[in-house]
């Protein structure tokens, strides 16, 4: 795939979640590298940088995506010569690829010894971390039951619901403004994120803040499964998460709106969950409350000073 298909796709969310669009960003750049004709190091460097910009440009929320260009890129304006460069932008994108890929597994390991037998789970939207944590302890043995959201507009759920099913779990698909009405049967609440910001708020899916606070009211647990690259450096800096706001020809058609002339149709594709509202995170480095956020972005992120003169764009003002 071009680095051009790779960002259509990110752009049009045929690939989509936070951890896969880290992915396929790093892969891409990958990809890129192998194929760049570049006469010198400084050719090859301004090719490179061209390529990290188009990317972190196709979704401006999910951090994993300027954060995987981060890893991938920022060393390179140390290197000396272009052999040396390639080589190593190369190895870095597959380690990222590796690295992501074994994250969401010890989520899935770490998450499922907070999942009791015989518990029931809401979860929403269709996130790899979370699925990872209630496949797990499927595979354990234990008996538990899903209410999986529907997730409008998009419908990610009906991707969980698909996924669970065929792993065998009962599942419950209902419509989102459900959430409410069947808390009082649920156990544990287990979402994704797509940014966490130093102050432990979480990002996803619009329609998890409502979960969120309807779990904080009948006192279900609200828990969120992410790799500690979902995590913000930029909210140090002071820096806000850019909430997507995507075309309301996912909700309403051209047609439709024609005929509602005074009718502004919104579609923000996530929301904000105060910290107040999440009892843990689940990372591959262990469990966190949100209020370590910080913590972790200093010592998982390697976060320092001199990342302060980054060029990337990593977050814009709400
Ligand atoms: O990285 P994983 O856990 O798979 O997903 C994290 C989040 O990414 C998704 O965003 P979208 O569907 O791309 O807008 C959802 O909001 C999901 O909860």
């Amino acid at each position: 795939m071009t680095l051009e298909e790779t960002a259509g796709k990110i752009r049009s969310m045929e690939i989509r979640g936070a951890g896969r669009i880290a992915r396929a960003a790093a892969r891409a750049l990958y990809e890129h590298s192998m194929e760049a004709e570049s006469a010198d190091l400084a050719q090859y460097c301004q090719r490179m940088y061209a390529a990290a910009e188009l990317l972190v440009s196709t979704r401006p929320t999910a951090v994993s995506l300027p954060n995987a260009v981060n890893l991938v890129m920022k060393p390179l304006k140390n290197e000396s010569d272009l052999f040396t460069a390639r080589h190593n932008l190369e190895e870095r994108a597959l380690a990222f690829i590796k690295r992501s890929e074994e994250a969401v597994s010890r989520i899935g390991t770490i998450g499922a010894r907070h999942i009791r037998d015989g518990d029931v789970v809401m979860t929403h939207c269709n996130s790899e971390a979370a699925l990872a944590c209630i496949l797990k302890a499927h595979q354990q043995g234990m008996d538990i039951e899903v209410y999986a959201t529907e997730v409008r507009p998009r419908n990610q759920g009906h991707i969980t619901a698909k996924t669970l099913s065929d792993a065998g779990i009962k599942t419950n698909f209902i419509v989102d403004s459900a959430a409410r009405y069947f808390m009082k049967e649920v156990d544990i609440c287990i979402t994704g994120a797509d940014a966490i910001t130093v102050n432990g708020s979480i990002i996803n899916k619009i329609g998890t803040s409502q979960i969120a606070l309807a779990a904080h009211e009948a006192r279900v647990s609200f828990v969120v499964a992410a790799e500690t690259y979902k995590f913000a450096p930029c909210t140090i800096l002071g820096e806000r998460i850019l909430i997507e706001e995507r075309s309301p020809d996912e909700i309403l058609s051209g047609d439709m709106r024609k005929q509602l002339p005074h009718v502004t149709v919104r579609n923000p594709t996530f929301d904000i969950t105060p910290a107040d509202y999440v009892d843990l995170i689940i990372t591959e480095a262990g469990v966190y409350p949100p209020e370590m956020a910080y913590t972790v972005i200093k010592e998982q992120l390697h976060w320092d000073t001199e990342d302060m003169s980054l060029e990337l764009p990593y977050c814009e003002e709400e």
